[in-house]
């Protein structure tokens, strides 16, 4: 952006100021520390300025918003032409409890609709199993069949409202119920709108979620990758997830990077499959986390929607234009918040609830600042959401696009972000045949995720307790009491209510086409079909989760990762 005589300048006015201006002051006052550096340990200079992207061109590494490499944003207006959604991850109980937030969300004025399921649900148990026994309704809401779906959706119109669902090993399970909820209400299948997080590489890699080994966890992603294709083009069948990744205590680069190369993975799959890239990649979408440091999350974003187009077009060959922009859901960092001085908590949220803003995020969960006490209250909730309508309504960051573009640090950190996560996908690939999808699987039989997750995760911890990292509340400014506020409580009764339901569910249904429902399965399973329809079918006799993801696990059996301890 600057010719050389102006950076030559530019680089002479520096020295001159460092000898001049500068060292006078560090002879005088120093500095606070030796070294600054993110909340990933990457290190920041005092200053930045044109010499830093002296290689910026404008043109190709920026863009306009809305054009390629959609940096600047993926659409021309961003939230001048609509907010992100405001989308709260909910659930507890049983349905009834969480339609009733569901409601209580979309009457605080929230847009988007966002489902947390109980543990049992997530690994595909039923309320039943012995396994389940005292999580039922603990950690999200406890579905068992499309029952339990049906009451969920009571009042709610599934084409007119977008709803997020995180669920993984049994997402294709959810998913054939949201499809029968949608034929149930009378919605085309075409106006279906939503998000499973059906993300089983990073489940693999971090989150440590899974029924059955990684081969055959990925096959049924691509199915429903397919499917959704064909029957719902507005659904976004996977949420390539960062986010637990950087929960796991990787660092913001590794979350892009190891992210990226899951959501390349699925690409390569899809395409060995020999589906066109521009009939399924427009579906494809991403979930990062947003920490502390506001410019690292900003420039992680931009070199996110960076990346993405320039590999899906020079890799994978994509041309439209809605498979090269990168689409993403941000929660702010849930390792971050605090149990001691939790009211601290409101602030860490709204400073990286604005990053993910500054970053271009397309829908957006501030967490609750009870979070590290207990699944959130009403009223964090509400403070919560309204962090989000603040940001949105007052701070004027939503009224100009990309409002941080051009700056000499937030332009250097992009393009660091984007040279180091990039060196990370190719020694990713080379664990492999030289595929990404390979290098994955590989790096996840390794231990390699893991590993390098570990170290990253143990040099922060080491930093918090040398007190380098300070963490208000914790290391620094603490108190002899603190103040506890008002817990929820989820009611003991719940797994027994749930329970009788399912009870219920299993006397009325029709045995006979159940078995008949789940034997069609089996057969699906064992010809390497597409499973989706079959899995529609099954839920529609009212076959349960657990009974359905049995077939799979009969099939391929269970699996064990491979752990090194660094
Ligand atoms: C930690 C926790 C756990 O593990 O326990 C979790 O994982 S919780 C994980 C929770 N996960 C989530 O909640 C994932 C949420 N993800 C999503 O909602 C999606 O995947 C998403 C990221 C693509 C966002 O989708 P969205 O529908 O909310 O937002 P979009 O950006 O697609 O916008 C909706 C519609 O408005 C249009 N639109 C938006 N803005 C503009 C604009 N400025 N100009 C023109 N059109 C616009 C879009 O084209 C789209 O239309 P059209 O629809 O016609 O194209």
């Amino acid at each position: 952006m600057y010719d050389e005589d102006d950076l030559a300048e530019i680089q002479e006015s520096r020295e001159e100021w460092e000898e001049e201006t500068l060292d006078p002051v560090l002879d005088r006052f120093g500095e606070r520390k030796d070294r600054f550096a993110t909340v990933s340990n990457l290190e920041v200079d005092r200053l930045y300025d044109p010499t830093d992207v002296a290689d910026l061109d404008y043109g190709e590494d920026l863009g306009n918003p809305g054009e390629y490499p959609y940096t600047r944003g993926p659409y021309p207006t961003m939230y001048r032409g609509r907010t992100w959604t405001m989308r709260q991850f909910a659930g507890f109980g049983t349905a009834e409890e969480t339609n009733e937030r569901f409601h209580f969300l979309v009457d605080e004025g929230q847009t988007g609709l966002s489902t947390a399921f109980d543990m049992p649900s997530l690994m595909g148990l039923d309320s039943d199993d012995p396994m389940a026994d005292g999580e039922v309704g603990k950690e999200g809401v406890a579905v068992d069949t499309l029952r339990d779906m049906e009451i969920l959706f009571d009042g709610i119109d599934v084409g007119e409202v977008s709803t997020s669902f995180t669920i993984n090993p049994s997402a294709a399970v959810v998913y054939g119920m949201y499809v029968a909820i949608a034929d149930q209400q009378g919605v085309p299948r075409e106006e279906l709108r939503g998000t499973l997080q059906n993300d089983m590489l990073k489940e693999f890699i971090a989150q440590k979620e899974w029924v059955i080994p990684p081969e055959p966890s990925l096959d049924i992603v691509t199915d429903t990758i397919e499917y959704a294709a064909a029957e719902t083009p507005k659904l976004k069948p996977v949420s390539v997830s960062g986010y637990h990744i950087r929960e796991a205590g990787s660092t913001a680069i590794q979350e892009l990077a190891f992210t990226l190369a899951d959501g390349f993975a699925y690409v390569e799959d899809a395409m060995d499959r020999g589906l066109d890239v521009d009939e399924f990649a427009p579906q494809l979408s991403f979930f990062f986390n947003s920490h502390n440091s506001i410019f690292e999350e900003v420039a992680k974003f931009r070199a996110a929607r960076r990346i993405y187009a320039r590999v899906m077009n020079e890799w994978y060959g994509a041309e439209d234009e809605r498979s090269l922009q990168l689409k993403f859901h941000t929660q702010t960092a849930g390792q971050s918040l605090t149990a001691q001085q939790p009211m601290n908590n409101v602030v860490r949220v709204t400073i990286q609830a604005l990053a993910g803003v500054l970053g271009g995020t397309q829908s957006l969960h501030t967490n609750s600042f009870d979070e590290a006490l207990a699944l959130p209250s009403e009223d964090a909730v509400r403070v919560a959401l309204r962090t989000q309508q603040i940001i949105a309504e007052e701070s004027g960051a939503a009224d100009s696009v990309d409002p941080l573009a051009g700056s000499f640090m937030v332009e250097s950190l992009t393009e660091e972000t984007e040279e180091k996560a990039m060196a990370y996908i190719e020694e990713i690939k080379e664990l492999g045949d030289g595929s990404v999808r390979d290098g994955v699987l590989a790096g996840i039989e390794e231990g390699y995720f893991h590993r390098e997750i570990q170290e990253a995760s143990y040099e922060y911890q080491s930093r918090v307790e040398d007190e380098e990292e300070v963490v208000v509340g914790v290391n620094k400014y603490t108190m002899d009491q603190d103040t506890r506020p008002e817990l929820l409580h989820v009611d003991e009764e719940t797994q027994d209510r749930q329970l009788a339901r399912l009870a219920e569910v299993k006397e009325e249904r029709d045995d006979d086409a159940v078995e008949a429902a789940l034997d069609e399965l089996r057969e699906v399973v064992e010809r390497g079909d597409n499973v989706m329809p079959a899995i529609v079918d099954a839920v529609k006799a009212y076959a349960t989760m657990g009974e359905i993801m049995g077939v799979f696990e009969a099939k391929h059996g269970g699996y064990r990762e491979t752990v090194g301890v660094v």
